[in-house]
């Protein structure tokens, strides 16, 4: 039984065989078309208060680069925006292509960026975030996009340095005193709708906020993540790249911006 992944044998046309939410009407990530979006004036202000201290580990699962957080206690929080209390941050990912004209999960008028941040929370309400993941509002996730542009990123160094420590499958190292608010573009201004994980099990628990703002990183930080493995040590090479699953079938669901 293969796992599920992102090659033609268990990739995102396969995941519905083993995760059937796959095929539900709440999936993501989507296409957001500019003239389908409401303006919707009573949406406020997101905020994201996180402590550099709660941060742990970062590892390479194999599928993506995740940094890990204590979610034990309301110690790193995001609130406000079209969510109802604060939901604590337990992750961060990416999803990056082949190359700079592809890689992120949502496409924003017919445009991909190269890659696509997650940090992920949950609502402390549902007890832990297994429950969570049964719930309509049990998980927000912050999505910042990644453009290639001449100036790196010097936020994006400390993720990039450990990658050296993490190039296969199952390596994960210390990762301490790191504050991802950092990584956040000047504005403020997003996109939010209901979904899911873009990953199985593919539960529609998800308040996605997107960031309507991309944050650029050279050439060289997109070939540093691009040398990622997703093989284990003493396997054959295998490049991690195009971790992302393709826009799925909107179904009906409005997108609202706290823009104009
Ligand atoms: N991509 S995503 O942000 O939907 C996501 C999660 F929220 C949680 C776990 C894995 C994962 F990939
Ligand atoms: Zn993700």
């Amino acid at each position: 039984q293969s796992v599920w992944g992102y090659d033609s044998e268990n990739g995102p046309e396969h995941w519905h065989e083993n995760y059937p939410m796959a095929k539900g009407d709440k999936q993501s990530p989507i296409e957001i078309n500019s003239k389908d979006v409401q303006h919707d004036s009573s949406l406020s202000a997101w905020h994201a208060s996180y402590d550099p201290g709660a941060a742990k580990t970062i590892l390479n699962n194999g599928r993506t680069c995740r940094v890990v957080f204590d979610d034990t206690f309301d110690r790193s929080v995001l609130r406000g925006g079209p969510l109802t209390g604060a939901y604590r941050l337990r992750q961060l990912h990416l999803h990056w292509g082949s190359a700079d004209d592809h890689g992120s999960e949502h496409v924003i008028d017919g445009v991909k960026y190269a890659a696509e941040l997650h940090l992920v929370h949950w609502n402390p309400k549902h007890g832990n975030f297994a429950g969570a993941l049964k719930q309509p509002d049990g998980v927000a996730v912050v999505g910042v996009f990644l453009k290639v542009g001449k100036t790196p990123k010097p936020e994006m160094k400390r993720i990039l340095e450990e990658i050296d420590n993490i190039k296969t499958k199952g390596k994960e190292a210390p990762f301490q005193h790191f504050d991802p608010s950092i990584l956040f573009p000047k504005s403020r201004d997003y996109w939010t709708y209901h979904g899911s994980f873009t990953t199985p099990p593919c539960e529609e628990c998800i308040t996605w906020i997107l960031l309507r703002e991309p944050i650029e990183v050279s050439p060289d930080q997109m070939a540093r993540l691009r040398s990622l493995s997703k093989n284990g040590e003493n396997e054959p090479l295998c490049p991690l790249v195009d971790n992302w699953r393709p826009v799925q079938p909107v179904k009906g669901r409005i997108v609202r911006a706290s823009f104009k």
